[in-house]
């Protein structure tokens, strides 16, 4: 039979959670992402990509994206991760890459592992919207 927390665990549904705190509030999104496109811009893995790319509008269009997927009252109005990505070739190898300089950068600001966890979790989950392209490396 069941017992309460089934119950509870089926019938409550709970808040999405929310780690914008974590994240230093909106401003500590954009330093974050300042940081982040930082480290691509420096990676000889991935930065080739981004050479063509309007940085300052893809760092605004992160920042509300990140802020608020983590739970933050932004909103991302840019187009969809299908359309800004169809055509880049990105690889699976190059989402592994991107998302380990997003740790480095989430390191360097010191936001706590469990929020970095969420957020890298949010990511993945864009996995399939982002990856068009095998490369040696898958
Ligand atoms: C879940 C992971 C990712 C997210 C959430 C994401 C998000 C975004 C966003 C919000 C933009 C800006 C759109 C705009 O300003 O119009 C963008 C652009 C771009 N992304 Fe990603 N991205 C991801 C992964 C990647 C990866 C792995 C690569 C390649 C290594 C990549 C390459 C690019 C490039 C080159 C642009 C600029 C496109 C252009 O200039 O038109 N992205 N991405």
């Amino acid at each position: 039979s069941p017992n309460a927390a089934s119950i509870q665990r089926a019938d409550i549904k709970l808040p999405i959670q929310n780690y914008i705190g974590d994240f230093g509030g909106p401003s500590g999104v954009k330093a974050l992402i300042s940081t982040f496109v930082g480290y691509v811009a420096a990676d000889p893995h991935i930065n080739y990509y981004f050479a063509h790319t309007n940085i300052k509008a893809l760092k605004y269009n992160l920042t509300q994206q990140v802020c608020e997927v983590v739970g933050g009252p932004c909103k991302y109005t840019g187009p969809t991760m299908t359309a800004t990505h169809k055509g880049l070739h990105v690889t699976t190898a190059a989402f592994n890459y991107l998302a380990q300089d997003m740790i480095k950068a989430m390191d360097k600001r010191s936001i706590a592992k469990p929020a970095q966890n969420y957020l890298l979790a949010q990511l993945a989950a864009m996995e399939p919207q982002v990856v068009t392209a095998n490369g040696p490396l898958g």
